[in-house]
C-alpha cells in the first residue's frame, strides 16, 4: 500500500507532556480523522509531520527505535520545494496579515506558489461567499477559516493536513466545508489528514480514524471496522466481571448497572450490544474506569 503520510515512532517531549513513539500511516487516496481530548497531542503531531517542530532523536540504535516521517514518499527533512507545494495546510489560527483583503492576499500567494491556480481560488472564494474588498481584520472567524481552506485548495495540493478546520463554525458552514473535502478526495491520488473535536464531522467523511490520548495512539484503523467492532453493553456489575477483561475498553456506572465499551467479538453470551459512535469510543477509552 502507498502512504501519503508514513510516520514511524515519533517522540516529542515538552515539560509535563510526551508524545510517545507515535506512528501514523495515511493510505493514499483516503481521509483520516485525528480525534483526541484537549491536550492529547494532535496539534503537536501535526506540527511534527509538517516539520514545524522537530521530533526527539531516536532513543536506541536498533531498528525497532528507528523514527522517520515521510510525506508523499519523501523524507520530511529533505522535502523538495516542489513536494512542499503538494501539501495544503490549515492550522487552527489564520496566518494571513489582518490589514489585507482577499485580492491582496491572492497576489501574495500567487507569488509564493509555482502551481498557484487563480481560477480555483476565485471559484472557492465565491463558493464560500468571501468578500473581496473587506479587510481580513473585519472577517468573522468562519470567514477566516474558509479563506485558509480556499488557499490550501488553490495550489494543486495532493495532500491536505488540516488542524481543526471546522471548529467554532456553524453546521451549515461545516457542511459546505465537508462537501469541499469530499470533492477534493475524488481524485485518486488526493489524501486528507484532519483533526477535529466534532466527531460527527469525522464520522461523515473519514475512511480511517486515529484516536490519540495523552500523547499515545489508542486506536488507528478503518472507520467502519472500528464502528462495527465495538459496541456498548449494558449489564450488571456481576455480569461485567464475568466478561473477558480484554474485551472491555472502559465502562461507566449508571443508575441501572454499568455501560461498557466492548470489543464485540470477544463478548460471549446472550448480550445485546448497542451500536457505538466515535465520540463514545473516545469517551469510554479516556474516561471509562
Ligand atoms: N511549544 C510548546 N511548549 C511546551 N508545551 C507545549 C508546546 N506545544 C504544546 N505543548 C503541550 O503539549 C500538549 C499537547 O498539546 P497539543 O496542542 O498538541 O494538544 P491538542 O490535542 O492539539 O489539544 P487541543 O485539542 O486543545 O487543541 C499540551 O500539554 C501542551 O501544553
Amino acid at each position: 500500500m502507498e502512504y501519503a503520510i508514513d510516520a514511524i515512532n515519533i517522540t516529542k517531549k515538552y515539560k509535563g507532556f510526551t508524545l510517545n513513539q507515535v506512528s501514523l500511516r495515511l493510505p493514499k487516496g483516503s481521509i483520516m480523522g485525528l480525534i483526541g481530548e484537549n491536550g492529547a497531542g494532535k496539534t503537536t503531531l501535526i506540527k511534527l509531520l509538517l516539520g514545524l517542530q522537530h521530533a526527539e532523536k531516536a532513543a536506541g540504535a536498533g531498528k525497532e527505535h528507528a523514527s522517520s516521517i515521510r510525506l508523499l514518499n519523501q523524507d520530511i527533512n529533505t522535502l523538495p520545494v516542489s513536494v512542499r507545494e503538494d501539501i495544503g495546510v490549515v492550522l487552527d489560527d489564520c496566518c494571513f496579515p489582518e490589514s489585507l483583503n482577499l485580492l491582496q492576499i491572492e497576489q501574495i500567494l500567487k507569488n509564493i506558489y509555482k502551481n498557484w491556480d487563480s481560477a480555483s481560488f476565485t471559484h472557492y472564494a465565491e463558493y464560500f461567499n468571501l468578500p473581496e474588498k473587506k479587510l481580513l481584520k473585519d472577517y468573522s472567524k468562519g470567514m477566516k477559516m474558509k479563506l485558509s481552506i480556499v488557499a490550501a485548495l488553490s495550489h494543486q495540493a495532493k495532500l491536505l493536513i488540516l488542524d481543526e478546520p471546522t471548529s467554532g463554525l456553524d453546521p451549515v458552514v461545516r457542511d459546505e466545508i465537508l462537501d469541499v473535502f469530499m470533492d477534493f478526495i475524488q481524485e485518486e491520488d488526493h489524501s486528507i489528514l484532519i483533526s477535529s473535536h466534532i466527531t460527527s464531522d469525522l464520522e461523515k467523511i473519514c475512511d480511517y480514524v486515529t484516536f490519540i490520548s495523552e500523547g499515545h495512539i489508542l486506536l488507528s484503523d478503518v472507520k467502519d471496522d472500528i464502528l462495527s467492532g465495538y459496541g456498548l453493553l449494558k449489564c450488571s456489575p456481576q455480569e461485567l466481571s464475568l466478561l473477558d477483561p480484554t474485551a472491555i475498553r472502559g465502562y461507566k456506572r449508571t443508575s441501572f448497572g454499568v455501560t461498557a465499551l466492548v470489543e464485540r467479538e470477544k463478548v460471549q453470551g446472550p448480550f445485546i450490544i448497542d451500536p457505538v459512535n466515535l465520540e463514545d469510543i473516545l469517551l469510554y477509552h479516556v474516561r471509562g474506569n
